[in-house]
């Protein structure tokens, strides 16, 4: 692959006498990944239960290696929100941003949503997740993404930081900013982005950066976290730019991550805790992470910056008087779900604990999305559908892997159940493979009416 000379002698620069080793790496494969969704499965289960063959990610728990030759899109667990096909490397920001649950958290430029799945994830249903993106086409896949993985308490925008400033000041936890960069870490996978380098090279982004860091960090609490990273190698767009944000915002600090052996240290004096990977020292394509805090100078939040979270009038979601179909159908539910409902024309949707709708930004979704209210029948959501295991819902049929009713149920077809499956199972039942929600379907004298949502059918 031929690299632009200047870009060569920027590494030269940065590698020494390590730049022939990289070089090196360009005739060698490139890595391809998944990562387990932990807030559906343990990864040690998904291991032995999926057909797939894996070796571990050295730096995420839950991150997998795997050959490409393997087809992983087409796998039912695929469908059901159990992992996310992620480059190895990629796996670094979202699992070193120490995200708890009931932790509000930004996810800045979140599409198509490899982050924003896993800090999703790590909520566990607790507290939110704001994930957004500038593009509104990639938003859509984004929310998809988050759909599919079973995120029930988020919110999805797109949005420019000034403006997410306004509505949300010193309002989140955890920032995550996996900012838009000139994607040197990629070449090895993608020609393309070689392409794009000579268009919008480093000094395209290095501003568009430095306002995502500052909107950012003045979005952040006291006390709270924020992670940039980026897939380029350039020092313009990483460390300097670390470099930049601490000298514009004095209350933020460089903290020590989590770390691994095959990282190496950020390449500026006093950026060592910034983490580096490089495809020819590690089993990675190429990345670079810092980890950031915001002092609090042992005084409390400031009262005049801090929006509070908002106090949910709580609505027990079984308890909508306009709407008692959906209060029947959501009776059926045994897992609890906690939140403010709110109805927007014939929607439904479940407002996560201690938030509301900030008005004057461009949200696609706004909690999760439960189902319609129409005349005299509610239909559940695919969203819901994704957010359950069997024993969440009252009525339900699980499918084994490997029964190829999987496979016409996710191509839309209807199916026969055997009379053990039809037993009981009269009106809405939620469908799984070996437990884990795929999607609705509707059962009457054995036969289920296929109810799995359009857009998302699997292709022949
Ligand atoms: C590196 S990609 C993010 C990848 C994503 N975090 C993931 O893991 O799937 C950068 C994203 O930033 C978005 N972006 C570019 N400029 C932005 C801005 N000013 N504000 C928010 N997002 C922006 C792009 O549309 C792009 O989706």
């Amino acid at each position: 692959m031929e690299l632009p000379s200047n870009y060569l002698e920027e590494m030269k620069e940065l590698l020494g006498d390590q730049y022939e080793a990289y070089l090196a790496s360009f005739e060698q494969k490139t890595r391809q990944g998944l990562r387990v969704n932990t807030a559906k499965i343990a990864p040690e289960t998904f291991r032995q239960k999926a057909d797939i063959s894996l070796e571990c990610v050295p730096w995420c728990e839950n991150g997998f290696a795997f050959d490409e030759k393997q087809t992983v899109t087409k796998h039912p667990y695929y469908y059901a929100g159990l992992y996310y096909v992620q480059e190895p490397s990629a796996m670094i920001p979202a699992s070193h941003l120490p995200v708890e649950p009931g932790d509000f958290v930004l996810d800045l430029c979140a599409a198509p949503g490899g982050k924003a799945t896993e800090l999703g994830a790590k909520l566990k249903g607790k507290g939110m997740l704001l994930a957004n993106d500038i593009s509104n086409s990639r938003a859509k896949g984004l929310l998809k993404n988050l759909e599919l993985f079973g995120i029930s308490n988020l919110f999805v925008s797109s949005e420019e930081s000034d403006k997410l400033k306004k509505a949300y000041p010193a309002y989140f936890d955890k920032i995550l900013i996996d900012a838009p960069c000139s994607g040197e870490g990629m070449f090895r996978r993608d020609k393309a982005m070689v392409k794009d380098w000579l268009q919008k090279g480093p000094d395209y982004y290095v501003p568009i950066q430095r306002k995502l860091l500052l909107d950012a960090a003045d979005m952040l609490k006291k006390g709270g976290m924020l992670l940039y990273s980026t897939c380029t190698f350039s020092v313009k767009e990483n460390e300097e730019n670390i470099a930049y944000l601490l000298q514009e915002r004095p209350d933020m600090e460089l903290l020590m991550p989590e770390w691994d052996e095959y990282f190496s240290h950020g390449k500026k004096e006093g950026f060592e805790n910034c983490i580096r990977i490089f495809p020819h020292l590690a089993p990675g394509e190429g990345h670079f992470a810092a980890l950031l805090g915001k002092r609090t100078d042992g005084e409390e939040q400031s009262e005049k910056c801090l929006k509070k979270p908002a106090k949910s009038k709580k609505t027990p979601v079984s308890d909508l008087k306009d709407c008692p179909e959906f209060a029947v159908f959501m009776q059926q539910i045994t897992k609890p779900l906690s939140g403010k409902t709110e109805v927007q024309k014939e929607r439904i949707y479940l407002l996560p604990e201690g938030t509301k709708i900030e008005r004057g930004i461009r949200y696609l979704r706004t909690g999760l999305y439960l189902g319609d209210q129409k005349k005299k029948r509610f239909e559940p959501s695919q969203a819901l559908a994704m957010c359950l295991k069997a024993e969440d819902f009252k009525k339900s049929v699980s499918f084994k892997g490997d029964d190829e009713r999987v496979i016409r149920y996710l191509k839309g077809e209807t199916l026969d159940l055997s009379d053990t499956e039809a037993e009981n199972e009269k009106g809405w039942v939620l469908v799984c493979v070996d437990g884990y929600g795929l999607g609705w379907g509707k059962a009457a004298g054995g036969i289920l009416k296929n109810k799995y949502y359009a857009g998302w059918r699997m292709q022949s």
